[in-house]
């Protein structure tokens, strides 16, 4: 089956992904609603991201898990690529978290479950991600989480080098350019619980230079408001810890106390 923009209504922008904007499109004669990403080859080729978007799309399509956002195709003109991907009808979590200021520990237990089952799912297939943070966290319909932009994320057996990512969400082996590994998403679910739980990342300072310190500090501290159970906490300091091979893995965040007794493991939690 091979697509052209034809087959396509376009209808409002959605938002700037990289290197390009998504817009809300239908396929023509099925209706059926999807988010269209128009990539300008010229800005491809100026930076030389050729062989990265190839490879993105390879990772993309091969990805088949209920919390990784779709890539269901794509196809070309002159100028510019077009990706066919999954419309996820809630939007950004991030606007989300900052409506209601913070989730519920059932909510945030949720999402990180559906996390921790997606990053299963991807390092199986020799992917890490790199670079979770909010702004690629997309929610359907039914309020379940997908993760969506892939960025940076890579096909790796090895160790990585490359810097990549806001800073917030860095784990200290990569703000300290050591070698890293998947273990780095793993540090990422412990910033993203504590996000989710507080409201706000948990090194976050005025300065790049301070979050770096706090970072590599493990400088965390647990504010009185909003209330958190002991059992949250627990978790986020068995995440947010210096050496990468003592974090909790994927497979122990699930079977944690404060995830079997908060999480929906259907991925939809109402509030
Ligand atoms: O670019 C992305 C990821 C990506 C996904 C999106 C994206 C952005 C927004 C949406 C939305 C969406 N739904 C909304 C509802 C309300 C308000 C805003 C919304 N955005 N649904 N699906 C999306 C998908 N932007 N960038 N992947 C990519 C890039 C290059 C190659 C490749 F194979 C994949």
């Amino acid at each position: 089956r091979f697509w052209s923009l034809k087959d396509f209504e376009i209808g409002k922008p959605l938002g700037k992904g990289k290197f390009g904007r998504v817009y809300l499109a239908r396929e023509a004669k099925s209706k059926f609603v999807v988010a269209l990403k128009i990539i300008f080859k010229e800005q491809i080729e100026k930076h030389a991201m050729h062989h990265q978007l190839q490879r993105e799309m390879e990772i993309q399509t091969s990805l088949r898990h209920p919390n990784v956002l779709r890539l269901y195709g794509w196809f070309h003109d002159e100028d510019r690529i077009f990706l066919i991907l999954e419309y996820a009808h809630g939007g950004e979590l991030y606007g989300e978290l900052r409506k209601s200021g913070h989730f519920s520990e059932k909510q945030a237990a949720t999402y990180i479950l559906s996390l921790a089952q997606a990053l299963a799912y991807c390092h199986e297939k020799h992917v890490i991600h790199r670079d979770i943070k909010p702004e690629n966290l997309l929610i359907d319909h039914w309020g379940r989480l997908k993760i969506a932009d892939f960025g940076w994320s890579v096909q790796s057996k090895s160790k990585r080098h490359t810097m990549c990512g806001t800073l917030d969400y860095l784990a200290p082996e990569m703000v300290e350019n050591k070698a890293h590994d998947y273990a780095v998403d793993n540090w990422t679910l412990g910033i993203l619980c504590y996000e989710f739980l507080y409201g706000v990342p948990p090194f976050e300072a005025e300065t790049q230079r301070d979050t770096f310190k706090r970072i590599v500090k493990i400088d965390l501290c647990y504010p009185p408001i909003p209330h958190v159970s002991a059992e949250a906490k627990d978790l986020i300091n068995k995440l947010l810890v210096k050496d990468s091979s003592k974090r909790l893995s994927l497979q122990n965040i699930t079977e944690h106390t404060w995830i079997i007794k908060n999480a929906d493991p259907s991925g939809i939690c109402d509030k």
